[in-house]
């Protein structure tokens, strides 16, 4: 079944063309890496999809919802991990936790034993009550992967996941993704980690200023960058 159905999408900004005529599917149950240079549009594509970022043309669907149609549906189904943490100042580490299991909509029995797993798995056990101007980077960073992995969605957006963790939040997040694609959520994910990559994704997808420039299944986005590597 497809998940996430993103067809001949164009977002402008400041009369630049950041995404040009992007269209894939993502299939249940399936990590899509998103690769490319800086600059190359793969954060602009996550935005676009979670509409932070207005598309100028195409459509977006998750399973049946359509995010010009039937926008608030759509988001129920969505969750994204963004490459800066977004933690409000007034709010504790707790509060942000609570306002996201609201905002899914998550029994309370569920929210309180995935809490408890994560929050322990995190090493964030003594922090529950501090607001994030308290936290380090890499607390910060792991409060807003706590909040994204909180709700069972179809499907997950991560820009970046790895970067400020440490190498023991590294394998846990690794554990706790894995997991999720086992129930059948399907992820795109973006990370400049090549042993990432392999460790997670099945496909790729290469944007180059925008557009896509090639995709295909990750073993051969392996053999593509080796042969860069050695030119
Ligand atoms: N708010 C904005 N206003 C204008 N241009 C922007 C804005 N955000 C991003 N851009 C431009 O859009 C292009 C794509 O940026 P984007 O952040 O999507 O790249 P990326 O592939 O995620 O890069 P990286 O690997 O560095 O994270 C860049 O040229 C960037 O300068």
């Amino acid at each position: 079944m497809v998940s996430l159905q993103v067809d001949q999408v164009t977002t402008i900004l400041d009369d630049k063309e950041l995404i040009k005529e992007v269209s894939f599917t993502l299939r249940e149950g399936e990590v899509l890496a998103l690769v490319g240079h800086n600059g190359a549009g793969k954060s602009t594509l996550m935005k676009t999809i979670m509409r932070m970022l207005e598309k100028r043309k195409g459509t977006i669907t998750i399973q049946q919802y359509d995010q010009d149609e039937q926008f608030l549906s759509f988001k129920k189904h969505l969750s994204y991990l963004p490459e800066e943490p977004i933690l409000l100042t007034e709010l504790t580490v707790m509060q942000h936790f609570q306002l996201y299991a609201m905002s899914y909509d998550m029994d309370e029995v569920l929210f309180n034993q995935r809490l408890d797993r994560f929050v322990k798995g995190f090493e964030l056990t003594t922090k529950l009550q501090a607001y994030p101007e308290e936290l380090s980077k890499g607390m910060r960073q792991k409060v807003q992967t706590i909040c994204a992995l909180l709700p069972d969605v179809p499907v997950l957006l991560i820009d970046e996941p790895f970067m400020g963790l440490d190498i023991y939040a590294v394998d846990y997040l690794l554990k706790l993704v894995k997991e999720k694609v086992e129930q059948g959520t399907s992820i795109l994910l973006t990370t400049h980690q090549l042993n990432q990559l392999q460790t997670l994704a099945d496909r790729f997808l290469l944007l180059e200023h925008g557009q896509v420039k090639d995709e295909g299944a990750i073993e051969q986005f392996e053999t593509i960058t080796r042969g860069r590597f050695h030119d």
